[in-house]
């Protein structure tokens, strides 16, 4: 089955979605502003004939028009970050401010991580964790080019991640850019139409479950947590936040995008969903021309429900799966 086609009932224009998903998705880079300026990062491309478009929604993401940048300069002094324009939305959503605590919980190979760092002016404290100790040296290299100071890393499971290494108990804001089934990047990787499985789906959505609900306790009352994936699934999106409302002290909250989106589904499959699931956003890729993304703005907080970090070992008994 093509797992794509899966998803033509909850989107509103079958035949642009299906067009779309077969594209070749558009490269984009990521001006990196702890190095230089939108400006300059521009007046560097010019230098080097590189053609770009800037995005209308966010002036630092830029498309270019004729190939990559990964052997320019400015790409190698770490002006630049090559980011699919739609994965820039979890961070923004999350609004780190300069100098809180901030938990990235899977967060290599460090896009996510070091724009978090950028949109705190480097300053505060950024906790970059993955479980994958391959992945994370990716991190480690892209810290380092894109002269990030403000990130410690720590290879961990997510769903159990111990505070006792900080000198504080939790997190101003975390992020759960979770592990998932990455139909939502089918223009960039298509061969992601003959890997998926439901198996897949199933093992995931444990990892998933227990990850966000670690975030959301470690997570300081009145802060917020956003989930993300780059997947269609409800599974995977509503499913999980439902799971996480249900289990732990939070609410849904709306966010601003300039992005065309989709609110979240309150039934799929015979299952329902928390009403509140409708604040969050689905991006299809035939909205904007970019890949397919969920986000979830979760606020910690207001329902008198704080489970121990114990509970939430009855979900980190799943498979554990890797992006
Ligand atoms: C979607 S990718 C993250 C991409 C990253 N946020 C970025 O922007 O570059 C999901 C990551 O979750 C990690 N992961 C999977 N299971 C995990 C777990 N139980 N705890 C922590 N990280 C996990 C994977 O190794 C993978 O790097």
């Amino acid at each position: 089955m093509d797992p794509i086609k899966r998803y033509l009932p909850l989107v509103d224009d079958e035949e642009a979605f299906l067009a779309a998903c077969d594209r070749p998705l558009p490269y984009a880079v990521r001006v990196n502003t702890i190095k230089t300026t939108v400006e300059r990062a521009k007046a560097a491309l010019d230098a080097e004939d590189i053609g770009y478009e800037q995005t209308d929604w966010n002036p630092e993401i830029l498309r270019l028009t004729d190939g990559k940048a990964g052997t320019t300069w400015p790409y190698f002094h770490g002006w630049l970050h090559g980011q699919e324009e739609v994965s820039a939305l979890p961070a923004i959503a999350l609004d780190p401010q300069p100098g809180e605590k901030v938990w990235d919980t899977c967060a290599a190979p460090g896009s996510k991580s070091s724009q978090l760092s950028a949109l705190m002016d480097d300053e505060g404290f950024v906790v970059a964790n993955d479980n994958s100790l391959g992945r994370l040296s990716a991190l480690r290299h892209n810290a380092e080019r894109l002269g990030v100071t403000n990130v410690a890393v720590t290879n961990r499971d997510a769903r159990n991640f111990s505070m006792k290494p900080f000198h504080f108990d939790h997190f101003d804001r975390t992020l759960v850019d979770a592990p998932c089934s990455c139909e939502g990047t089918v223009r960039k990787n298509p061969d992601v139409r003959d890997q998926w499985t439901m198996n897949h789906v199933k093992s995931v959505v444990g990892v998933q479950k227990g990850i966000i609900r670690r975030a959301i306790q470690a997570t300081k009352p009145g802060g917020i947590v956003v989930y993300s994936t780059c997947t269609f699934a409800p599974e995977e999106n509503e499913a999980v936040v439902t799971h996480a409302l249900e289990s732990e002290d939070c609410g849904v909250v709306e966010f601003d995008t300039p992005l065309e989106t989709s609110p979240g589904v309150t039934e799929w499959e015979g299952e329902e969903y928390h009403p509140s699931v409708t604040k969050t956003q689905r991006v299809y890729p035939h909205q904007n021309d970019t890949g397919g993304f969920f986000c979830a703005k979760l606020k910690v907080g207001g329902t008198e429900r704080r489970e121990t970090a114990a509970e939430v070992g009855g979900d980190a008994d799943e498979t554990e799966v890797e992006a």
